[in-house]
């Protein structure tokens, strides 16, 4: 059960998170014109854009018809979230009449490529922008969401003008308390415990071990905190920071069966101080504040996490809290 915004839903209603009974009015694409590709995926193609009617650029995702069933969820769901602070919003939803294919218009964001920004990113730029992804999902998670595919890939940064946009909410869903959902969600280096050990009744938490996953990146300087090969060595590469004692401790709280066949995940870890991963290059951007956030977030147990309303609170936001909190996220 979430400690906080539990009942979310219950109190939005069902016309709220009902996304079955949702008809959309899809408008004629025509308005649209595509004019480079950006990227793409197992359930999309996506594309720079030009809107016609007022010249401005915007984001076409192009969603492939393996995408159907998933096309009411996501709608609803940036429908319910447009207008919230740093999340990507939703334009316009166009299909072409004589096509199946149906497109999501988004606002378009400068983003500059993870690989490149996060290596150039001071201290200040990386509370700034770790505040305002937490604005973003405290806000997403008290209208009952859970995003489930947190990473930098999906967190559109334009540097030059301070801009952040949490996209693809393709994998997102509505939270019921006592629901089981899918473990096959999110990518693999920023996949929490939970999903790795097939705990199925999570909730909003999950989103806070990715954003703990970034946070590492900034601080340590490495493009991605804990990489694994496959699920059981991600596993792995987090039980190697975290220790197996905690690991077992979590388990035996939540009464999960845990089977392995990979032999090193049986071995006993100790736990590594969060200042083992400080080094000369880094060093400039760790204070004890951020290493204690980091504490706070890279938690086994997901009801041990901080909320996202809980880690803005945290002093290592101290410098950066009022400045980022009047800006509106547009
Ligand atoms: C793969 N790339 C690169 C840039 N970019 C990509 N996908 C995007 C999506 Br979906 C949105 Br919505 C926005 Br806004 C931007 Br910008 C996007
Ligand atoms: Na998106």
């Amino acid at each position: 059960m979430a400690r906080i915004y539990a009942g979310a839903n219950a109190q939005l209603g069902r016309s709220w998170y009902d996304y079955d009974n949702f008809r959309i009015e899809w408008s004629s694409p025509d308005r649209y014109e595509i004019v480079d590709r950006v990227g793409g995926g197992k359930y999309s193609e996506v594309f720079g854009g030009l809107d016609t009617a007022n010249s401005e650029t915007c984001i076409i995702k192009v969603l492939k018809p393996v995408a159907a069933k998933k096309i009411n969820r996501e709608i609803k769901i940036l429908r319910n979230l447009t207008g919230g602070p740093n999340v990507v919003a939703l334009l316009d939803v166009v299909q072409d009449p004589s096509s199946r294919y149906h497109s999501l218009i988004m606002e378009y964001v400068d983003n500059v490529e993870w690989k490149s920004l996060y290596p150039i990113l001071g201290e200040v730029d990386i509370k700034f922008y770790t505040f305002q992804l937490l604005k973003a999902l405290d806000f997403v998670h008290s209208r009952g969401i859970m995003h489930r595919d947190v990473k930098p890939g999906n967190v559109m940064i334009d540097h030059r003008h301070r801009k952040l946009r949490v996209i693809d909410w393709g994998l997102a869903e509505f939270y019921h308390p006592g629901t089981a959902y899918h473990i096959r969600v999110g990518s693999r280096y920023y996949k929490a415990p939970e999903l790795l050990v097939g705990y199925k009744l999570y909730d909003y938490s999950l989103d806070l071990w990715s954003i703990g996953c970034m946070l590492a990146s900034m601080l340590f300087r490495k493009e991605h905190f804990f990489r694994g090969s496959d699920n059981n060595d991600q596993l792995l590469k987090i039980m190697r920071v975290l220790g197996s004692d905690s690991f077992d401790a979590y388990l035996k709280t939540y009464d999960i069966p845990f089977e392995t066949d990979m032999e090193a995940l049986l071995h006993s870890y100790p736990r590594q101080p969060w200042a083992r991963f400080v080094n000369a290059e880094n060093q400039q951007f760790v204070t004890s504040e951020a290493l204690d956030l980091l504490d706070k977030l890279l938690r086994y147990d997901h009801q041990k996490r901080l909320t996202a309303r809980e880690a803005q609170a945290h002093p290592y936001f101290n410098l950066v809290r009022l400045e980022a909190a009047s800006i509106k996220g547009d």
